[in-house]
């Protein structure tokens, strides 16, 4: 019999890239990691099997409704410490995204709460993705958040780059600033930085950050904290703490996923920035795509049986080019069409759309599928009922490959894409990553 291992970290993921971004950044840090869709109803390994090192749940919880969303992360908690979770990691964006009333502040709030925690920290920076902190100030590139395309972000807009503030708007907690001098001075000082905010009565700290050099610092000096919220990079300063008293063995390969086969596509409904560019791309590229018009959606015309029949023609053994399904658009054609249907039911629409679509192409032999945009992978990945993803290959800071375990009805390839993650090239890079 294999002795169980220690789940030495238990994470809730806000969306569902955002899952798969944290999940990627602990297997290349060393940690064998899972990723659930939602809270499962099972243990994840029983007695006699050896469970991994860390499990990622992803949720959907990043835009609905504060109470619903700490309810759904306290069944998330609740699970994870049943699993024995021996720290917490709650993961938001690298670009802090939220709504006016949360759900990072609620959320965070109500996970101190029930873990009976007094402190913890913020920190969003993911600094291979371009996302640093300074002062309490998220850049995004060169750009403060607030000038960053963050700024046209269809249900997040972030319109302020001071996380302090943007925090405190959202949590009775005291939130307070460590900033980079004291993070430039090693583990030993943050350690004691903290305690200095404690006594002052701060309870959620923002940390800087602005290289991967601090998020080893900041990962070694939050070795024990019941509660750390964050983004995906303070993922790769954590593994070290286990390694260091013997709980973590050397640095293990990334899951090595089946052979992919099967037809190729792609299913795009963020609008950020980087995926419109994304998406000009691949059609200068000349290949294939559709467009999911909103506004046609809402007059009741049947995309979904368009999109479908448009692709089946395509997708043949001669023909083993990708093909793109988009709804992405420029931020003045969503503002357009929300100022028509309301933000939340262009969303909605658009997602159930895409949805239906990535089943249909499934049942059209689609096994290798890329998904582009938070809300949309959750929508997408609930439709086709995958419940666990083995993390692969990396394609891009924060997307790796992913091989759905098992829920889907047939083997698939998912790549989960965060709006603002990848290179133009995305599209097709993506696919030369899995025949690698
Ligand atoms: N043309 C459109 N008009 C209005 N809304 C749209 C349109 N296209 C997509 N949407 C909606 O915009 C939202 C985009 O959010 P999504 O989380 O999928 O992308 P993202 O925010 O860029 O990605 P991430 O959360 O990973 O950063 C979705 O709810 C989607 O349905
Ligand atoms: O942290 C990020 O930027 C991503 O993982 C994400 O959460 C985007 O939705």
């Amino acid at each position: 019999m294999t002795a169980k291992r220690r789940l030495l970290l238990g994470c809730i993921a806000d969306d569902f890239t955002g899952a798969t971004d944290l999940a990627n950044n602990l297997v290349r840090a060393g940690m064998s990691t899972v990723q659930t869709i939602g809270v499962p109803s099972v243990d994840l390994a029983s007695d006699d099997q050896e469970g991994p090192d860390a499990i990622v749940v992803a949720l959907k919880s990043r835009t609905i409704s504060p109470q619903d969303a700490v309810a759904q992360s306290l069944a998330a908690l609740k699970w994870l410490k049943s699993q024995g979770a021996e720290q917490i990691y709650f993961k938001y964006c690298s670009t802090f995204d939220s709504t006016a009333e949360g759900n990072i502040g609620p959320v965070t709030q109500a996970l101190m709460a029930a873990l009976q925690s007094r402190f913890t920290v913020a920190c969003p920076a993911f600094p291979e993705a371009l996302r640093t902190v300074f002062k309490g100030h998220l850049f995004v590139g060169d750009q403060l958040l607030s000038d960053s395309g963050m700024r046209n972000h269809p249900l997040t807009p972030m319109l302020d780059a001071n996380l302090v503030s943007v925090l405190q708007k959202q949590t009775t907690l005291k939130v307070g600033l460590l900033s980079y001098d004291v993070v430039a001075r090693g583990a030993e000082a943050v350690r004691e930085r903290f305690a200095q905010l404690q006594a002052d009565g701060v309870e959620v700290a923002v940390l800087d950050a602005i290289s991967n050099a601090d998020l080893l610092t900041l990962g070694q000096a939050l070795a024990g904290m019941p509660l750390v919220t964050a983004g995906s990079g303070i993922a790769i300063g954590l593994p070290q703490n286990w390694r260091a008293n013997g709980a973590l063995g050397p640095a293990a390969a990334a899951d090595k996923l089946p052979l992919a086969k099967g037809f190729k596509a792609i299913i795009s409904g963020s609008c950020s920035l980087a995926t419109n560019a994304q998406v000009t791309h691949f059609q200068q590229l000349g290949c294939a795509s559709f467009r999911v018009d909103a506004l046609a959606l809402a007059r009741g015309e049947d995309l979904v049986a368009h999109a479908l029949a448009w692709a089946k023609p395509l997708l043949t053994v001669e023909n083993p080019a990708p093909l793109l399904i988009y709804a992405t658009a420029e931020p003045a054609a969503v503002k357009d069409v929300q100022a028509q249907l309301g933000v939340e039911k262009a969303g909605s629409l658009v997602e159930a759309a895409l949805a239906s679509i990535a089943k249909g192409l499934l049942a059209l032999g689609v096994r290798q599928l890329v998904v582009a945009g938070g809300e949309t992978s959750g929508a997408v990945v609930q439709a086709l009922g995958v419940t666990q993803l083995a993390i692969g290959p990396q394609i891009a800071p924060g997307v790796p490959w992913t091989f759905a375990s098992n829920g889907a009805q047939q083997p698939l390839h998912l790549a989960l894409k965060s709006g603002n993650f990848g290179g133009v090239d995305f599209f097709t890079q993506a696919f030369a990553v899995l025949h690698d």
